[in-house]
């Protein structure tokens, strides 16, 4: 799939029908399923794939919260209210169109839900804004009761859940932590998958630590599968973090060699891969994805790591 972070270019082809229908077989064997209540209430997926891409659904913002200096949690209420859940496999992104005031053509990119696959009735994301950004400034100019035209899913990478347990390193850098994110929650909340998962998180500064709560929780319910370290590579870093308050939670500088080394040893211990044998997922700016994962990288040099065992949203 497209590397995340040279994103804008890369929108397009995800409306061509042929890209689309060609991953629809993989998609449907990946599909989640959805848990239901009973045969009556049972929801209904609001987008599913191929139909939601020539006939798109509209959304409606339900809340938005500013949380940070450059980025919104947007909530969506689905056109179907409670009867619907997103239908959005975890991972998997959705994509947003809008015509832009005075332009000839409307503005296609993909989003990462952060919401639960089956969360009943409701859709959320999380936006950076850019400096111009077309998109994201759209985005953050809705407010409750604006509408969103949305398409998808755009199929992602297809989850096999491993009932022994595997290891695997996901690594994220800034907004990227979108589909690790989510590909992390919905592993761990698979009672019967036995997956343990090391994640790094590289930032600028602990401010863009966006999603620091949510995985907080995620570690505290689940303390033997998910370990997450921040990389904070600006100037500020949380304060006494590294030496005191918690040890090894906090690094500074980037996802490094280093930084990786422990996790991949102690990977390599624990039966390091999925069932299909990927053992990193990432996404991140594209200097960092070349450092870690690309022709040179640290991952197939010093560590060995195959091409083909590197899923790159
Ligand atoms: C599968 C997938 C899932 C995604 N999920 C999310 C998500 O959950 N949340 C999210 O915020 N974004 C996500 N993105 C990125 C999103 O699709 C847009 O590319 C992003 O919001 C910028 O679009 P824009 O129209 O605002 O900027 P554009 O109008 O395309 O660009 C405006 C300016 O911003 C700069 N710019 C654009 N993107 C970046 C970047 N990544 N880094 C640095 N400068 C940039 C451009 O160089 C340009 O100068 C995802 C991308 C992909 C491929």
């Amino acid at each position: 799939m497209a590397a995340f972070f040279s994103r804008s270019s890369r929108a397009l082809p995800y409306v061509t029908g042929a890209a689309v229908l060609g991953a629809g077989a993989t998609y449907y064997a990946s599909r989640p399923r959805i848990q239901l209540e009973s045969a009556q209430n049972a929801p209904t997926p609001a987008l599913s794939f191929p139909s939601s891409m020539p006939f798109p659904k509209k959304i409606t913002v339900t809340d938005v919260e500013q949380v940070n200096h450059d980025t919104k949690k947007i909530t969506f209420s689905l056109p179907g209210g409670d009867s619907q859940v997103s239908g959005v496999p975890f991972g998997s992104a959705i994509l947003t169109s809008h015509w832009p005031e005075n332009g000839w053509l409307p503005v296609f990119r993909p989003y990462t839900p952060i919401s639960a696959p089956d969360d009943r009735g409701t859709l959320q994301l999380l936006v950076k804004q850019y400096p111009k950004g077309r998109a994201s400034s759209h985005l953050h100019s809705l407010i409750p009761g604006s509408t969103l035209t949305v398409r998808g899913p755009i199929p992602a990478y297809t989850w096999q859940r491993s009932t022994t347990p595997r290891e695997l390193v996901l690594i994220a850098g800034g907004a990227g932590i979108t589909p690790i994110y989510s590909m992390a929650r919905g592993i761990l909340s698979d009672p019967e998958d036995q997956t343990r998962i090391q994640m790094f998180w590289g930032v600028n500064s602990t401010k863009d630590i966006v999603l620091g709560k949510e995985l907080e929780q995620l570690e505290q319910q689940y303390p033997s599968r998910l370990r997450v370290t921040f990389c904070v590579s600006g100037a500020e870093v949380k304060p006494d973090a590294v030496e005191l308050a918690e040890p090894g939670r906090y690094k500074k500088g980037y996802v490094s060699s280093e930084s990786l080394r422990e996790a991949i040893t102690r990977a390599k211990a624990g039966g390091w891969g999925d069932a299909k044998g990927t053992k990193v997922f990432i996404c991140g700016p594209p200097a960092m994805e070349e450092a870690i994962a690309g022709k040179t990288g640290w991952l197939g040099g010093e560590y060995g790591v195959a091409k083909k065992e590197i899923h790159a949203f």
